[in-house]
């Protein structure tokens, strides 16, 4: 595989390629759990959304299996959603359980968890984890053992608030990938940088910061992605949407998750060369954002969540670099058309306000 970057000196990486290298065949050789089992752990008595959108978009994107590791309140309520994922009821919070009991549910939940974990190509933790103090200390002891089994880990959501709180669980682990939204990279880096986020320095600040929690990889969500392992950086930026709903963020996840996975395979066989988790980390980031794109297109300003789990398979932007490309024309198409309402809308404000001074000027 060539670059990771287009041609030319922009930070833009070559998402297009990127899919095209790491997307396996469907070949009838290929048995169950080839493709990939992913495990979510999140999920407690507020957030039931947010597991679901992740795992759910693991198995849409190609996935054969897909787990969710989450509290016994949770888990009816995720099951109810899809009879596709495979739901443990393990986790349990604060308020369902005696002081005196905790340190046996802590034992049983790693025991749990523990006969999966070799089985699993890649973990996301944190979708609608929560911040229960003794829910956290047990997902803690699975991050542990995840490590200690050099599974890959994805971390988003309330696992952030976790990891930036407890920075040892990740540091100095090249398997690991943050996906930090605008508030969780702004926490990450006044624990890590010591600092404000700087955006005049956005890429240098973003470097430094991987590389200050000893070369974990981090996905910075935002208008465009940024990716770095604290070596090297590149963004994504190809036009997604304009709504921002909760849950993309989510998709993302699980997306990341899954071609994370395949890129380490292509690695292992020498196909790829570039580092795995940054290969996994701009085909998810840009996958997410054509299947946005196209569900925009569709459903507009009442785009859901759900409405772009269910772009993610389209073939359109599938397999093929043509196709991609016919996604991407696509959005181009759609930046015309906002570029053509921004005027008008603008046109209209200018009436408007001209008729408002007028109305000012009329003395009551
Ligand atoms: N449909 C679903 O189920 C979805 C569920 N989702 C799930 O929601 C969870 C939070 O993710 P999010 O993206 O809302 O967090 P984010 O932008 O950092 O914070 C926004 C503001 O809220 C506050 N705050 C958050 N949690 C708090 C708490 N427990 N107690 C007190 N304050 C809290 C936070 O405060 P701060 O962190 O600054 O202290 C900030 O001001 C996470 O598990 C995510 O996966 C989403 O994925 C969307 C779809
Ligand atoms: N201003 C933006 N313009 C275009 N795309 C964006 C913008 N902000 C975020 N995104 C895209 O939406 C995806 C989710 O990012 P977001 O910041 O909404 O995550 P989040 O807050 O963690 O989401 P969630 O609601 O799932 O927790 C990212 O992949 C990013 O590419
Ligand atoms: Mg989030």
């Amino acid at each position: 595989m060539q670059s990771v970057m287009s041609s030319g000196p922009s930070l833009e990486a070559d998402s297009v390629s990127i899919l095209r290298s790491i997307i396996p065949g469907l070949e009838s050789t290929k048995h169950k759990g080839q493709a990939g089992k992913i495990a979510v752990v999140g999920g407690c008595r507020e957030y039931t959304g947010a597991p679901y959108f992740s795992a759910i978009s693991a198995l849409k994107i190609g996935a054969d299996l897909s787990h969710v590791f989450c509290t016994k309140d949770a888990a009816p309520v995720i099951k109810s959603y899809s009879p596709e994922l495979i739901v443990h009821p393990i986790l349990e919070e604060s308020y369902s359980i005696r002081d005196e009991e905790k340190s046996s549910i802590s034992a049983k939940v790693i025991a749990e968890v523990e006969k999966w974990m070799e089985r699993f190509d890649c973990l996301v933790v944190g979708p609608g984890l929560g911040r229960d103090p003794f829910l956290l200390d047990c997902v803690s002891n699975i991050m542990k053992h995840a490590r200690e089994r050099n599974v890959p880990m994805v971390i988003d959501g309330d696992g952030l608030y976790l990891v930036t709180n407890c920075l040892d669980l990740v540091s100095g682990y090249p398997l690991a990938v943050l996906t930090p939204n605008v508030n969780e990279y702004k926490r990450l880096v006044q624990k890590v940088l010591n600092s404000e986020v700087n955006d005049e320095n956005g890429t240098d600040q973003l470097l430094s910061l991987a590389k200050g929690i000893g070369g974990v990889t981090i996905l910075r969500k935002g208008k465009s992605d940024f990716v770095s392992d604290g070596k090297t950086a590149c963004a994504v930026s190809i036009y997604g949407s304009p709504r921002r709903c909760g849950g993309q963020g989510d998709i993302l996840s699980g997306s990341v998750a899954v071609f994370l996975s395949w890129a380490r395979q292509c690695a292992a066989k020498g196909e790829v060369s570039m580092n795995p988790t940054i290969l996994g980390c701009v085909a998810g980031s840009a996958l997410l954002r054509y299947a946005a794109s196209m569900a925009f297109d569709n459903k507009k300003r009442s785009t859901l969540t759900g409405d772009i789990i269910e772009c993610l398979g389209r073939r359109k932007y599938a397999q093929s670099s043509r196709n991609l490309m016919g996604g991407f024309l696509g959005s181009t198409a759609l930046l015309l058309y906002l570029k053509k309402q921004f005027n008008e809308k603008r046109k209209e404000k200018q009436i408007f306000r001209s008729s408002y001074a007028k109305f000012a000027m009329i003395k009551f």
